[in-house]
């Protein structure tokens, strides 16, 4: 049994192809402070074009994307309404506080179905006691939901519903282009259903780095500004955008992830020590409870011995995450290695 190694703990691993770092040791730059670089320009016009907003803006991480919608949608103060297991109230470090000053209203079950009546009953009326309530943050697909994809029939009704109580609605799209591929649908079908959206260009899609914000012109020039306040105005940014206009060719590839993201959970579902809601695995993560009381640090270090990395997710839940660099000569490799822990764990 030759130790090889599969890294299923995140699509954040993707790394860049040699095409990648062709197009960056070739990309024409300038100064993007200035606006003066011509490949982020480029990949910010081909983005707002493709999720069918009026301008976007390149960005380091998915996480700033996120804030600067934050900053760019409300003033200090404001109250944010978001999923208590999205990423932007569960992993971004508390930074709406930190750098916005406001406060997110952690809702449970806003992603996970049923949404509006989650959002209409968490309104409250104008009233001394409360904060203004100005955005709505949504998540497709939902990373902590095991990669489950909100339909754009909901996204819609949502959308409706929150303009109709003057609230703006993010969406934080880290893993949009997945959502649109599970469905078959153009992404533009889930973007007309929100003001703003953040979708990233370093996961499934394969770029060393980067995200892009989208929005309408003069919330974009917001972000910008405030990206600027935060030190993330960047100089020959091209280099980065380069790898980002050929992660874009990366869209339709995504199926592959979830093909073998439906080949892994499938199998380990057969093991005892492994129980997965197969019809949650829609795209490319696979989130599973750990059973016999073994807690999930023990799973990964033991899977991790035999060469296989994934995620603790909760103290009794694993995630693995299919990517680019992940074949199905791994799935095959995972499952042996799994089936082995299941004969030998209590
Ligand atoms: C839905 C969503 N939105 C935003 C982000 C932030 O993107 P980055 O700041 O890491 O580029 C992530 C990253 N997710 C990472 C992962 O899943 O391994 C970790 C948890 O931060 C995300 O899953």
């Amino acid at each position: 049994f030759d130790i090889k190694a599969v890294d299923l703990r995140s699509d954040t691993l993707t790394l860049p192809s040699g095409e990648m770092r062709e197009a960056m040791a070739s990309a024409l730059v300038g100064d993007d402070v200035y606006g003066e670089d011509p490949t982020v320009i480029r990949l910010q016009e081909e983005a707002a074009a493709l999720v069918g907003k009026e301008d976007a803006i390149f960005v380091p991480s998915g996480t700033m994307g996120n804030q600067l919608a934050i900053l760019a949608h409300t003033e200090r103060g404001d109250e944010v309404l978001a999923d208590s297991q999205a990423h932007i109230y569960y992993y971004e470090v508390g930074a709406p506080a930190m750098w916005a000053g406001v406060s997110i209203r952690p809702l449970d079950g806003l992603l996970a179905g049923g949404g509006l009546d989650v959002l209409r009953n968490a309104l409250r009326p104008a009233d001394i006691h409360f904060p203004a309530t100005r955005l709505v943050c949504l998540e497709n697909t939902f990373n902590r939901g095991s990669g489950t994809v909100m339909f754009p029939d909901e996204m819609k009704d949502i959308y409706h519903f929150a303009g109709s109580k003057g609230l703006k609605v993010h969406l934080d799209g880290a893993r949009l282009f997945n959502a649109a591929v599970f469905l078959g649908k153009d992404v533009r079908e889930f973007t007309a259903n929100c003001d703003s959206v953040m979708f990233c260009l370093s996961k499934g899609l394969g770029a060393p780095v980067g995200s892009m914000l989208a929005g309408d012109s003069g919330f974009i020039a917001r972000a910008r500004k405030y990206r600027k306040a935060l030190g993330g105005g960047m100089r020959q940014a091209g280099v980065l955008a380069a790898a980002g206009l050929v992660a874009l060719k990366n869209i339709n590839r995504l199926e592959e992830d979830h093909r073998h993201a439906r080949v892994l959970a499938k199998g380990l579902s057969a093991l005892p020590v492994f129980e997965i809601e197969l019809d949650r695995v829609q795209t490319n993560i696979v989130v599973a409870r750990v059973a016999g009381g073994i807690p999930a640090s023990g799973l990964v270090r033991m899977l991790g011995e035999k060469g296989v990395k994934c995620s603790a997710f909760g103290p009794d839940l694993v995630r693995f995450v299919t990517h680019l660099n992940v074949g199905p000569e791994d799935v095959e490799y995972t499952l042996k290695a799994a089936g082995e822990l299941s004969v030998n764990t209590p």
